[in-house]
């Protein structure tokens, strides 16, 4: 079988903010076509650890690697190859959705842009809200169509920072569906949350977040039950 390649790889992260070390040592990789969990305490460092995965933050020290490529702050490769959802929506609110995907289609250089959007819109169920400036939208609404703009560029991995929170059952359902779509046609995807249930349903590996250091990681493949992964955790938590 040929060996999976990888796609991104942390090498001895570390973050200083003020005066504080944030994230300590971390090495990761992430593979083509898996995905990855990570999971912690409040504090421990998880946002600060994926804004700097995709670019948003300069690491302190350490490397990261992108497909091959080592990536600098906001470097082109990043945009290009991440798409990611963090806990701003980087939408703009005078416009409207369709409107905001044009927007970025323009920027990403997506070919087929109004095709691409009318089918997301339609996907993430904000087609017939189209023509309506996007300011008057609930959360949830801002989260579909966020979702559909991470989706636009068609990246090769996708980040996503507690991509379930605001969102209702019909949403969390859309979400997994998608990400599950994704998953099949190979794209590599990191997860930062906190719901377990979530992450037992998506993951294939979790790793664990203690301190700005990852303490343990655990391959679920299917085998691993949702109590088993909680009772890992907890042990890991507690313990380490
Ligand atoms: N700009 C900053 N300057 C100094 N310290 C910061 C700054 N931003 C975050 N921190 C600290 O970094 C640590 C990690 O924060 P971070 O938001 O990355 O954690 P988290 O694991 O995402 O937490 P949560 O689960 O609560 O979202 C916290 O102790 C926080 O107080």
């Amino acid at each position: 079988m040929k060996e999976l390649e990888t796609m991104l790889e942390l090498k001895k992260i570390t973050k200083m903010l003020g005066d504080k070390l944030i994230l300590r040592n971390i090495t990761l990789s992430l593979k083509e076509g898996e995905t990855l969990a990570v999971v912690g305490p409040n504090g421990a460092g998880k946002s600060t650890f994926f804004k700097c995965t995709v670019g948003l933050l300069q690491p302190t020290g350490g490397e990261i690697i992108l497909d091959g490529e080592v990536v600098k702050k906001k470097s082109a490769a990043i945009k290009q190859k991440i798409g990611f959802l963090g806990h701003e929506s980087f939408l703009y609110n005078n416009l409207t959705p369709l409107e905001n995907l044009r927007f970025y289609g323009k920027l990403y250089k997506v070919k087929d842009i109004d095709r691409k959007s009318t089918e997301l819109l339609k996907e993430v169920g904000l087609y017939l809200f189209r023509d309506v400036p996007i300011r008057s939208f609930s959360r949830g609404m801002m989260q579909r169509l966020a979702i559909a703009r991470v989706l636009l560029a068609e990246p090769k991995i996708l980040m996503l920072d507690e991509p379930h929170t605001g969102l209702d059952q019909e949403a969390v359902a859309l979400l997994n569906r998608i990400i599950k779509e994704k998953q099949k046609t190979g794209t590599s995807i990191l997860i930062i949350s906190h719901d377990f249930e979530q992450v037992h349903t998506l993951a294939d590996r979790v790793a664990i977040l203690k301190k700005g250091k990852i303490v343990d990681t655990v391959q679920l493949n299917g085998e691993m039950g949702l109590a088993e992964m909680k009772d890992w955790y907890e042990k890991v938590v507690m313990g380490a």
